[in-house]
């Protein structure tokens, strides 16, 4: 009798078991998750929609700056700054439009109104 319940425990477990690997194996897989977007950058046609003194943004040297906030502390009267508001300005920050290199203070002043990388 002891031995018949062994030989039926022991059947039904492994029955169990491969059930169970048969579930497995047929379950289909959970769908991929799709990739998340990689970070593209903003585009110059984005930089392009800020382009006011209420809402300045330039591409310098590949980066994205919002300078909304700095524009009153430019040093100039604000139509030296503001046509670039919305443009790529790299060549007019280095140049400050007449042939002269902003100082590292200015450098350093920028690094605090970068937002993203240029597209
Ligand atoms: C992109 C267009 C820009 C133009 C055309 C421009 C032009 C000028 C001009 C004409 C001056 C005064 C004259 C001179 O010092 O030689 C000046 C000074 C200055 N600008 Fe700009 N600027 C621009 C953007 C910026 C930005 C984005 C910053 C910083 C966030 C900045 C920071 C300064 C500072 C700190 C000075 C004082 C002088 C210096 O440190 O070089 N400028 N800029």
């Amino acid at each position: 009798m002891m031995r018949k319940l062994f030989f039926i425990g022991t059947g039904l477990f492994w029955l169990a078991l491969i059930t169970l690997a048969l579930v497995a194996w047929l379950t289909p897989p959970a769908p991929q998750q799709p990739m998340p977007e990689k970070p593209q950058g903003i585009a110059l046609a984005e930089v392009a929609r800020h382009a006011s003194a209420e809402d300045c943004w330039m591409a310098i040297q590949g980066t994205v700056y919002d300078l909304t906030a700095y524009l009153p502390e430019h040093p100039t009267k604000p139509s030296v700054i503001l046509p670039w508001c919305g443009q790529e300005a790299t060549v007019a920050y280095q140049t400050k439009a007449k042939g002269r290199a902003h100082s590292p203070r200015a450098d350093q002043a920028l690094a605090n109104y970068a937002i993203g990388v240029l597209q």
